[in-house]
């Protein structure tokens, strides 16, 4: 979308640096798709095209000193080449420098404030019965102990000992932008005079400023531009890019101060946020998060981080998971928050992981005081230290019968008692998921976790080419619910793109309008005097696509927020403001007749057809998005990053996946699809490496981009197949996907059977040669059957060989390899599940390295294209 809107908005520019020696621009990174910019160093200023984020373009100022950086964004450098040269009027000191040497890193779980208010009861008693007190009792007690838990649990924290990472996962790491120790951070010059700015030595305590997350540097509102640039990893100065960030900052990752706050405007500000919180080098480093007293890996980490219901707040330490009901909390403490069960991360639980002093048991832990309370407010039976094994939803019962006894989460009071006891409740879809605990318990869980190793498969693509509908798709195929979190998301995308498609019809309004005007004043001209013309005047008045005074300013206003590019910061407010106003625009006339000829505004994606007929209802606040709406959604969520999720199916050759999953007998085997953006792989698909152990990667182009446009970062025009392919080739050829299986999905077939028919292929350069041997039938009448579906079908079926054979063809040069295709219609089930199975098949081909015998729909029959290799 931000494609499409950069194509048809004007260039504008937005908040510009106050120093007039700095000339270019920058804005946000949020859809790159060019190389990255090299410069050295910074004075980087903001380019904004159309209002919408695009990639950081950095220019050289004239005093910008002896400093220079090789490539910044968004590869991560090497630290000692980093600090060779010293920082000439910068405040960052070089590692090993005197103050550093020595210093140990203090790495807080939380503060004490955070502590004490999680263990602070909220209940005065009033009216409470018997359980109440006791949960007084309890609240006294233990916050006594609790307190003496938490100066002792400080005090350590303030000396973490860390996991020494030990050599194998030395070696695990070391990657090309391997985690560097974290004392090689550059920490901020102590000699600057405190309460002053690190860059211009002013300002007192009182002056606001803004902090670096690497070395603590404290920055002025009118140096924080200038020392931090474009914000590839949030608040860093630039010389701290590419170094991990102080651990005692973790928490306030993605919460800056009122001094950004002023001088963002509010997306720009959130982009920046996002990527502070979401890229690769910001992450914790994994070796320290323990989890069941297991170091987790990057992978472990990464799954933590892309489940739908992902522990809050994820900083290094220790942590107790309990994978049959989810249930998270810190090590030697009560639960605090149920996660995504049934991860592969950490080891199996302990028994005193919570440090449950009582003699009753969930999933093998023993409870903590609280959670007996809970039991007991709930009516489970807690006398005679019972063991239950609880499921996902709150199913129980006692270890090894084979009776359920009831659902906890279900129980009269539970929520009233965990709220008193501030105790965790899970998300509305656990406690509606069917799954109940199988005939053994946990043990069977387990098994079923563990019988099948977890085979990974990468979903990637450019933005638009589908990756996203795949992936809905997937999750509905494989029932694996949209959490409430994620409809919700959801549910704000959709309504905020009707707004989008609102305001590119306004546009078109706008433009019909203007003509409509010219077309009457010159009919007025020609016949002057005319009755004719007098009625041409009254016309004027009455232009048919001329809005009313009201939805006139609504749609002046729609279109500046859309513009500036602050649509997002509107919702969900936008549901309840505006909803009466979407309903009289949608019912007026001069935006109906708009509306009748939308095919006229090219801008207007084509899934507005599908959501624009519903304005009415998709504005309202009591909206709930269908399944069928979310998979049409342009996207899973604003910011469309990574997303990840697992589902089981047996291991013979299913019919269809869902039908496998009711097959209890065979054993599981157990999927991850990951799906990402080309967009958030970086310069030449840089951080590919962090998916190297994935099995299969799905690769995703847009069948009809072959004659599409997008602006890249230095405002070249690009085509879109073109970009697809250089992608591929970075993807198929990058050094850690060597071997690995590929199939590549050719999606939207639906679109390029009706484009074809008036956009030839041989629109892209890279199709040239592109000559279907399609003669159209002529009847003995003489009339042909051009326009029929069936021969459009068939010169589609040609284009989708004809680019498939020149992937294959490209990827054999490459690779030596051969290259499995499929036509994919990303809004059709059977499509996307006929594709999937493929993938399936595809990936025991090539472990097995045996050809496929026998075609289905998918690509076997492109083995025999005459475009083949
Ligand atoms: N007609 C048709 N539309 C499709 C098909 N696949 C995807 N779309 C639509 O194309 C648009 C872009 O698809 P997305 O799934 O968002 O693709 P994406 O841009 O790769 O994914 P994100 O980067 O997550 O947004 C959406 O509006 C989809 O509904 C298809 O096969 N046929
Ligand atoms: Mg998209």
């Amino acid at each position: 979308m931000g494609a499409i809107l950069r194509s048809i908005l004007p260039i504008r520019s937005s908040k510009k640096d106050e120093d007039d020696d700095y000339n270019v621009e920058y804005s946000f990174a949020t859809e790159y798709t060019g190389p990255p910019v090299s410069y050295d160093i910074p004075k980087a200023v903001p380019v904004d095209v159309g209002g919408i984020p695009t990639a950081s373009v950095v220019s050289t100022p004239a005093n910008s000193g002896n400093l220079s950086l090789p490539v910044v964004y968004p590869v991560v450098k090497r630290r000692a080449e980093f600090f060779s040269s010293e920082v000439k009027g910068n405040s960052v000191h070089p590692p090993g420098s005197p103050e550093k040497e020595g210093s140990s890193v203090s790495l807080g779980f939380s503060d004490s404030r955070e502590n004490s208010h999680e263990f602070s009861m909220s209940s005065d008693g009033d009216g409470l019965d018997n359980d109440c007190h006791e949960i007084e009792e309890l609240s006294a007690s233990e916050d006594d102990q609790t307190h003496h838990e938490i100066s002792d649990y400080d005090n350590r924290a303030q000396i973490v000992t860390f996991i020494e990472p030990d050599s194998s996962s030395m070696v695990e790491d070391e990657s090309d932008y391997g985690e560097p120790s974290i004392q090689e951070r550059p920490r901020a010059n102590p000699n600057v005079k405190k309460g002053s700015c690190h860059h211009c030595l002013m300002g007192n305590r009182l002056t606001m400023k803004e902090c670096c997350i690497v070395c603590d540097a404290k920055y002025c509102s009118k140096c924080v531009w200038r020392v931090m640039g474009s914000m590839p990893e949030g608040r860093k100065c630039i010389t701290c890019i590419g170094y991990p960030i102080d651990e005692s900052k973790r928490e306030q990752l993605g919460k800056c101060s009122k001094v950004l706050k002023r001088l963002l405007s509010d997306f720009q500000l959130e982009q920046a946020m996002f990527f502070e919180k979401s890229c690769q080098v910001n992450q914790a480093p994994c070796w320290l998060i323990i989890v069941n007293g297991k170091s987790l890996s990057s992978d472990e980490v990464l799954q933590l981080q892309t489940c739908s219901h992902p522990p809050k707040g994820l900083i290094p330490g220790s942590y107790w998971y309990d994978k049959l009901s989810g249930f998270w909390g810190k090590e030697g403490h009560k639960p605090c928050q149920i996660i995504t069960p049934r991860l592969s991360v950490g080891g199996a639980i302990m028994e005193n992981a919570s440090n449950g002093n009582t003699k009753v048991k969930i999933n093998n832990r023993l409870i903590t005081k609280r959670e007996l309370l809970m039991l007991k407010l709930a009516r489970i039976n807690h006398k005679g230290s019972p063991h239950y094994w609880v499921s996902q939803n709150g199913s129980y019962q006692e270890e090894g019968q084979n009776q359920i006894k009831g659902k906890i989460w279900e129980k009269p009071g539970i929520k009233m008692a965990c709220v008193l006891l501030s105790l965790p409740m899970p998300p509305k879809s656990f406690i509606s998921s069917e799954e109940e605990i199988g005939h053994n318990g946990s043990q069977l869980e387990q098994k079923k976790v563990d019988t099948k190793p977890l085979t990974k498969i990468l979903l990637v693509g450019q933005d638009q080419s589908g990756t996203s509908a795949l992936y809905k798709q997937a999750k509905i195929l494989y029932r694996v619910p949209f959490s409430e979190d994620e409809r919700q998301k959801i549910k704000t995308l959709i309504q905020r793109n009707l707004y989008l498609y609102i305001s590119i019809l306004l546009e078109g309004l706008k433009q019909f309008e203007e003509e409509y005007s010219i077309q009457i004043r010159r009919k007025l001209i020609d016949q002057p005097g005319t009755s004719d013309a007098r009625s041409s005047v009254e016309n004027i008045e009455s232009n048919k696509f001329s809005l009313t005074a009201k939805l006139n300013s609504f749609s002046e206003w729609l279109l500046e927020i859309v513009n500036s590019g602050n649509l997002e910061v509107i919702f969900p407010a936008a549901t309840r403001e505006y909803s009466a106003l979407v309903e009289e625009l949608w019912k007026d006339k001069a935006f109906q007749a708009t509306y009748a000829r939308r095919h006229e505004v090219p801008a207007l994606p084509i899934v507005a057809d599908y959501f624009l007929p519903r304005a009415v209802e998709i504005s309202s606040v009591s909206y709930e998005p269908s399944d069928e709406d979310i998979l049409h959604a342009d996207g899973i969520t604003s910011s469309n990053g990574l997303t990840s999720m697992e589902f089981s199916v047996t291991s013979s050759l299913p019919i269809s996946f869902m039908e496998a999953t009711e097959q209890t007998d065979t054993p599981l085997q157990r999927y991850q699809l990951i799906r990402v953006n080309s967009n958030n792989l970086g310069y030449n698909c840089k951080w590919l490496s962090m998916f190297e152990d994935v099995d299969l990667i799905l690769y995703c182009v847009d069948l009809t981009s072959y004659s599409e446009f997008f602006l890249d970062n230095d405002l070249n025009l690009k085509n879109k197949m073109l970009e697809s392919k250089k992608i591929f080739e970075n993807i198929v050829t990058h050094p850690n996907f060597k071997n690995k299986a590929f199939l590549l999905i050719l999606n939207k077939f639906d679109l390029l059977e009706k484009k074809i028919k008036t956009t030839p292929l041989t629109q892209c350069e890279w199709f040239r040669d592109f000559n279907p041997f399609i003669t159209n039938h002529t009847y003995n009448d003489g009339s042909s059957d051009n326009n029929n579906n069936n021969n459009n079908a068939s010169v589609a079926q040609y284009g989708f060989q004809y680019i498939a054979a020149k992937f294959k063809k490209l990827f054999g040069e490459l690779t030596g390899r051969k290259l499995y295709v499929s036509p994919v219609t990303g809004l059709e089930r059977d499509s996307v599940n006929a594709a999937l199975r493929y993938g399936k098949e595809v990936l025991m081909w090539v472990n097995e390295e045996n050809k496929p015998s026998t075609g289905e729909w998918s690509s076997a029959s492109i083995e025999t294209s005459m475009y083949g290799d």
